[in-house]
């Protein structure tokens, strides 16, 4: 647990940048600093491993006041990766992620056995561990500083804006490994970014800073969403926060109905899905492991006899997820029906957008008992 208790940060004589900041942190969750820029997140985080010091308030560690553990040690227990990677340009990979744990004391052929398990473990190929930095994407040397930062198998890991650097599919990428690893890691993330979709998806908990070092809501994701505390944080977490918050709402209630599905390997076959053609209907055109390729719009059965005759889909809805993604799959689909997969990406039905209203407006009403 990383307690702040009435912690204030003033550098010279400006106004402060953290205004008397009181929070918890829970142990094995990830906690994300959200704001507009300049509101203090990264001096926050960095109170945490002495990097800036408080002018005033205390941090607390598991119950010890930070300010009586010196830097170095505390340091060595908490990773820190920022926005670039901040790789030693003239080592390799590999060494790179060793540097910990060879400044504490592990010998080299330790260390860099560790490393190349680390970079399996951060989704990079081994075969990466001989390149230099400046050899890699950024996306792979942002995987590299979070392999890097959990080298000494730190129990905190501080992220400073570690994926705003790269293309939004890579940090979507980047986001779900971070999710993933945390499944099997639980270490204690404090995340530190501008964006409130990021936020919203990495955070068990999130704390919306405001202009002025002050903290405006700390809370669960989903009630940041629903229940703003205030004009401001309303104002940040913005218009589509109602669109958002279904990212919290269970998807497993919502009806799958059957498709007509169109083997593609029976495409050109004339003979075949005949009065599937007549009957007006969409169908759906799959591999031969059931994943869908596209749609086969009604009336249209003659003239779609490759796959590249068919209509692309829309996004797909791994069934059973939230409401976002269902409403999004049907949304975007040319048909209306959005598709459901299961975890082997095979179809396993259709949903539709007003059922999908439907369960949300229940969900309303539940909610607010009216
Ligand atoms: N070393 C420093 N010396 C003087 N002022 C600083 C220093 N570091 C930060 N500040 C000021 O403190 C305030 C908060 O900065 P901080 O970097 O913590 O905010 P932030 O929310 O992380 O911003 P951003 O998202 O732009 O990184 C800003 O007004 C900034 O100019």
């Amino acid at each position: 647990m990383i307690r702040f208790r009435s912690v204030t940060k003033t550098y010279g004589d400006a106004a402060p940048a953290v205004r008397n900041l009181d929070l918890d942190i829970e142990r094995g969750s990830i906690t994300v600093f959200v704001g507009p820029s300049g509101c203090g997140k990264t001096t926050s985080l960095r109170m945490i491993n002495r990097m800036v010091e408080p002018t005033s308030g205390t941090i607390e560690v598991d119950g010890q006041d930070i300010s009586t553990v010196k830097a170095a040690q505390l340091r060595r227990s908490m990773g820190y990766v920022m926005q670039s990677s901040g790789l030693l340009p003239h080592r390799t990979v590999l060494d790179n992620v060793a540097t910990v744990p060879r400044l504490n004391g592990t010998p080299r052929r330790d260390a860099r056995r560790r490393a190349a398990e680390l970079l399996d473990v951060v989704g990079l190929a081994s075969s990466l561990g001989t390149r230099y930095p400046a050899q890699l994407s950024g996306g792979q040397q942002q995987r590299v500083g979070v392999a890097r930062a959990l080298a000494a198998d730190p129990p905190v890991l501080l992220m400073d804006e570690p994926f705003s650097a790269v293309d939004p599919v890579v940090r979507a990428e980047l986001q779900d490994e971070l999710l993933r690893l945390q499944q099997e890691l639980s270490k204690t993330i404090v995340f530190v970014t501008h964006d409130i979709d990021e936020a919203t998806i990495l955070g068990d908990k999130v704390a919306v800073f405001a202009t002025g070092g002050r903290l405006a809501q700390y809370a669960a994701p989903e009630e940041i969403l629903r229940a703003p505390v205030d004009d401001f944080v309303a104002g940040f977490v913005g218009r589509d926060r109602g669109f958002r918050h279904l990212s919290f709402q269970d998807g497993n209630a919502v009806p799958l109905h059957p498709v007509q599905v169109i083997a593609a390997d029976r495409l050109a076959d004339r003979s075949a899905d005949r009065s599937a053609a007549a009957d007006g209907g969409w169908a759906l055109c799959v591999d031969a492991d059931g994943a869908p390729l596209g749609w086969v719009p009604p009336g249209r059965r003659h003239a779609v006899t490759t796959t590249a005759d068919l209509v692309p889909g829309g996004s797909l809805y791994p069934a059973g997820t939230s409401l976002r993604r269902a409403l999004d799959a049907a949304l975007s689909s040319p048909s209306g029906l959005g598709v459901a997969v299961d975890a082997d990406g095979r179809v396993t039905g259709v949903v539709q957008a007003t059922e999908i209203l439907a369960l949300i407006e229940a969900a309303r009403l539940q909610r607010t008992g009216s």
